[in-house]
């Protein structure tokens, strides 16, 4: 292997790392969850963020989402790849310097240790009977150990200067990148690197001359620092594309949550609706939309002002979350008008959830007041109906909730009694 060629493929691997790192935090959206949590939390502690706006909150969680993706390990399946080809790769060697009969004595008794310490580490990997990071660092220190020994005691004078095993100590530095979290990566890189050129300026001193010496050291020192600054560049570049990415998908999230409420917003519910809909149609997947409107919240403002109200719409959308199951989304569609978009329960289910949220809020404290209440419309999409219609027959029931004396729940089916009531009356 020549040098650029291995500084390329150095560069080559050091992409596929990071592409698994970018891999893996897809798949750890709990993150995301966690991270507006933790945001809601700090914008309900300093009620001006409103007056900031959307912008200070952003990007505050553009700063503290900068230092996330720095440490990150293979999946185990590539990692269990990379130990076949090393396994490979040494035994491969070995069969070809034993043929041609060049074997050094130091290789013919490291290439077995090395490839039995590859597989009982694939072993270990399969069984679960290591930590994942010890297993990393235990590969690396195999091949690094392996590599800059037998460089070292290649060019101890009886065995020949002109060895080619100083070519593959780039590969330190390149499997340190692999293996291990960036911080220990430079660790080791900076510890391989004094290693290298002092083992390797003892060696050759014994037999050479210094002026040799020297420059000999002073050759693979220039080699090894061209490596370390491609491979630092390659992981900055890296590192600041899986940033740009991972605040990309936050920010895409948190537009979908309601800054006060920390349910979803609008956006949020329309993306909700649009989901529902589809399942309506294509699996014939019922749903329910329940209006809710507190009742007089504009008199809440003006006896108690808008941080009160604030605090009330924060405390009323907490106690719908807890009210409902994950299966049901929670979101504010605007003022003090909220939404539960119940899937797959009965007509009677989602009218007894409703009911249920009635009562509990007519029994609840939020924001500190007591004796609030809420009116709810629910509309039914398991009778042909559009998502559109739906939506209005809520909206029109809840309209008749508010008319005939507010905190009720009112459907369909209450209509219906209604009108049968009056039929029997008259
Ligand atoms: N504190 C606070 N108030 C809000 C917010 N969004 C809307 N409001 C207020 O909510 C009130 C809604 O008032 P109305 O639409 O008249 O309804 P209401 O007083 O609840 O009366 P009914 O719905 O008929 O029972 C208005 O005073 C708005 O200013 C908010 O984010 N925070």
């Amino acid at each position: 292997m020549t040098g650029s060629s291995t500084i390329k493929s150095s560069v080559f691997e050091i992409s596929l790392y990071f592409d698994t790192i970018e891999h893996n935090d897809k798949e750890n959206p709990s993150y995301l969850s966690r991270l507006i949590e933790k945001h809601n939390a700090l914008f309900y502690q300093n009620p001006y963020n409103e007056q900031l706006g959307n912008l200070g909150i952003l990007m505050d969680i553009i700063r503290k989402t900068s230092s996330t993706t720095e440490a990150a390990l293979l999946k185990p399946h590539v990692f269990r790849g990379l130990l076949l080809f090393a396994m490979s790769a040494f035994a491969a060697i070995w069969s070809i310097d034993y043929t041609s009969g060049i074997i050094a004595l130091f290789d013919a008794a490291s290439y077995p240790i090395c490839i039995a310490g590859f597989a009982t580490i694939y072993l270990l990997s399969r069984t679960k009977k290591a930590s994942e990071q010890s297993l990393h660092l235990t590969t690396y220190l195999i091949v690094a150990g392996y590599l800059t020994s037998s460089s070292i005691w290649h060019h101890m004078a009886e065995n020949g200067l002109f060895s080619n095993s100083a070519q593959w100590l780039g590969l330190n530095y390149v499997i340190a990148y692999l293996f291990l979290e960036v911080r220990k990566a430079v660790i080791v890189t900076i510890a391989s690197f004094i290693v290298t050129l002092i083992g390797h300026y003892l060696a050759l001193i014994q037999h050479y001359p210094l002026d040799d010496t020297v420059g000999v050291v002073l050759n693979i020192g220039i080699a090894h620092t061209v490596y370390i600054v491609l491979l630092w560049t390659v992981v900055q570049m890296r590192v600041e594309h899986t940033k740009t990415h991972e605040r990309l998908s936050t920010l895409e999230q948190h537009a979908m949550i309601d800054q006060l409420t920390n349910v979803l917003n609008r956006r949020g519910i329309e993306d909700v609706f649009k989901h529902a809909e589809e399942n309506w149609i294509n699996h014939k997947q019922p749903y329910a939309i329940l209006l809710i409107d507190i009742d007089h919240f504009k008199q809440v403002n003006d006896q108690y002002g808008h941080l009160v109200g604030d605090k009330v719409l924060a405390d009323f959308a907490a106690l719908l979350n807890k009210l409902t199951v994950a299966s049901n989304s929670v979101g504010r569609w605007g003022g003090e008008e909220f939404i539960i978009l119940v899937k797959s329960r009965s007509n009677e289910e989602c009218f007894s959830l409703a009911e249920k949220v009635r009562q509990t809020v007519e029994r609840s404290t939020l924001g500190g007041l007591k004796e609030l209440s809420i009116s709810i419309g629910v509309g039914y999409a398991n009778e042909e109906k559009s998502l559109f219609e739906t939506f209005q027959q809520a909206d029109s029931y809840l309209y008749a909730a508010k008319k005939t004396g507010r905190n009720k729940v009112i459907d369909r089916n209450q209509i219906i009694k209604k009108r049968q009531e009056s039929a029997t009356e008259v």
